[in-house]
């Protein structure tokens, strides 16, 4: 079922398996960061009200969803999983349309929401409990799992079809209802995400898509006591606040936030691989990812040969419209993501960073039309600057040498998030180390800080998320709760 549009462009809300306006009809315009000509279209700008529908519908169709087989469930997610996979081009290229990411890059990230809906298909045929032996010996006790009801999702705009179908494909299979909002800024290539969940035949109310601002729709999921469960990626800020409205009634939450991903180059690591490692960690999607690497720090032995490497391969990447075959980098997302990103710079050289390369705006024919900035990097960062603290969300880079791999794991940890982190060595007591000693939820060794396995857990430490870990089997653990069985 295509989206019904009273006129081109003009994307609608899904609710209670209809595709409806929002109850004012106001709605706002989607551009390319690239290119602001190009209009990607329009989405609604949706009130409580129409909220309160999605999450009416969402708590109606629980009931009959929930007691469906996990297989029935499941057969219902492959479908959705094949009609993405017949659409592969048109939802990658809305997606480099409205955000920016490359096309090769928008390929690769629907694709694996293909992987997602399938892996989590699969879900529907696996145990959902144990066998625990009672104290009493004519007994039989044993736990399985509930669903939690209602969940709302509320998706940031970096990765617009992965993250939204990470969050929606668990709560679906596990037996939940859900009312997704997604960031308004990617919400065209969200509602056609929604366009094939539609096609693949969920209950009336078993999903809905209510697009409109974060302090309403976001604000308004997090404190509607119809929803059960609320799972957020995004800012710290703005996770902080949910988590806090959904405690104080009661809910359950799971916040998955920032990053300030350091990569640790070893006197003995292999060059080559690491500075391909830092390129990609740090400037692919225009360092817009929470798992970006942000912090590269270098033992001084190899600190000089590493730079130099480093700021000369820097200088191939091409820059441009995601849309054309030999970009390698897209603009920031958008105007607001750019001069945050400038901000950045700017309060790095002020605060005694050396800029040695980029920093600027980008500017001439094919840039003036869209939001585009020059991968940056820094040396002589210390800690206790802004850019070393703080996570920037675009194309920067912080060098920083030491002289020791304890030194290194120090400065390394010395910053509020733990989500990803990366080493590069071969020696096998440094790995040891750096797994034992770095505190994040996800340590890679000789491999970047970015790039999320979909069947492993995913999360941080410390300010990063809520503590728990989203994707894999790990995500039974939010969307259910545990019910222990007695029978005699
Ligand atoms: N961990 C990650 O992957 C991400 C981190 N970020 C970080 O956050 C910074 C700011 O990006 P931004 O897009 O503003 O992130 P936000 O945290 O504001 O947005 C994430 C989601 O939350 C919604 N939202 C906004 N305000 C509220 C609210 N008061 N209550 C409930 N939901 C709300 C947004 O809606 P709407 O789009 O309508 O505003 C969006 O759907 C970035 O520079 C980056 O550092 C951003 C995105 C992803
Ligand atoms: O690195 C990835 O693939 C996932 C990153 C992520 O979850 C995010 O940026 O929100």
């Amino acid at each position: 079922m295509a989206v019904q549009t009273t006129e081109k462009d003009y994307y609608l809300n899904f609710v209670n398996g209809e595709w409806v306006p929002s109850s004012t009809n106001e709605r706002t315009k989607n551009i390319n960061p690239a290119n602001n000509d190009d209009l990607v279209g329009y989405v609604q700008k949706s009130t409580k009200e129409d909220l309160d529908q999605a999450v009416a519908a969402a708590k109606a169709a629980q009931k009959e969803w929930k007691n469906l087989s996990g297989d029935e469930r499941g057969k219902i997610l492959y479908k959705a999983a094949d009609i993405l996979e017949s659409r592969i081009d048109e939802v990658a290229e809305t997606m480099t349309r409205e955000m920016g990411k490359t096309l090769p890059e928008a390929k690769g990230e629907t694709a694996r929401g293909v992987a997602i809906f399938r892996y989590y298909a699969g879900e529907g045929m696996r145990k959902v409990g144990d066998v625990i032996p009672s104290t009493d010996k004519d007994a039989f006790m044993f736990t399985t799992r509930v669903p939690l009801g209602v969940v709302g999702v509320i998706t940031p705009w970096n990765f617009p079809v992965a993250i939204p179908i990470w969050k929606a494909a668990p709560a679906l299979i596990y037996g939940n209802t859900v009312v997704l909002k997604p960031a308004t800024e990617t919400a065209v290539t969200c509602a056609k995400v929604f366009e094939c969940l539609a096609e693949a035949g969920f209950p009336a109310g078993v999903v809905n898509m209510v697009s409109g601002p974060g302090s309403v729709i976001g604000q308004g999921l997090a404190e509607h006591s119809d929803v059960n469960g609320i799972t957020f990626t995004g800012s710290n800020s703005v996770g902080k606040q949910i988590g806090q409205t959904v405690l104080a009634r009661g809910g359950k939450y799971q916040l998955e936030m920032g990053g300030k991903n350091p990569v640790i180059v070893a006197a003995d690591a292999d060059l080559d691989l690491a500075v391909d490692a830092t390129i990609s960690g740090g400037f692919r999607s225009t360092g817009q990812k929470c798992t970006a690497t942000s912090r590269v720090i270098v033992q001084s032995d190899v600190y000089e040969a590493f730079k130099e490497k480093l700021l000369t391969k820097i200088k191939d990447i091409t820059i441009g419209n995601g849309l054309e075959d030999n970009v390698w980098m897209g603009p920031s997302a958008s105007e607001n993501q750019l001069n945050t990103v400038l901000s950045y710079i700017q309060k790095g050289v002020e605060e005694g960073g050396s800029l040695l390369l980029g920093g600027e705006r980008l500017s001439g024919e094919t840039y003036d039309k869209g939001y585009f900035v020059q991968p940056t990097v820094f040396e002589g960062v210390t800690s206790d600057m802004t850019i070393a603290q703080e996570e920037i969300f675009g194309p920067v880079l912080a060098l920083m040498k030491v002289d020791s791999i304890e030194e290194a794991l120090d400065l390394a940890n010395d910053v509020e998030y733990g989500l990803s982190a990366s080493i590069f060595t071969t020696n096998i007591q440094k790995m040891l180390s750096f797994i034992n000693e770095m505190d994040a939820g996800l340590v890679r060794i000789n491999a970047e800080s970015a790039g999320v396995e979909l069947q492993a857990p995913f999360g941080g430490m410390k300010q990063s998320s809520s503590h728990s870990r989203e994707q894999g089997q790990a995500a039974v653990e939010f969307f259910t709760s545990i019910k222990t069985v007695f029978v005699k």
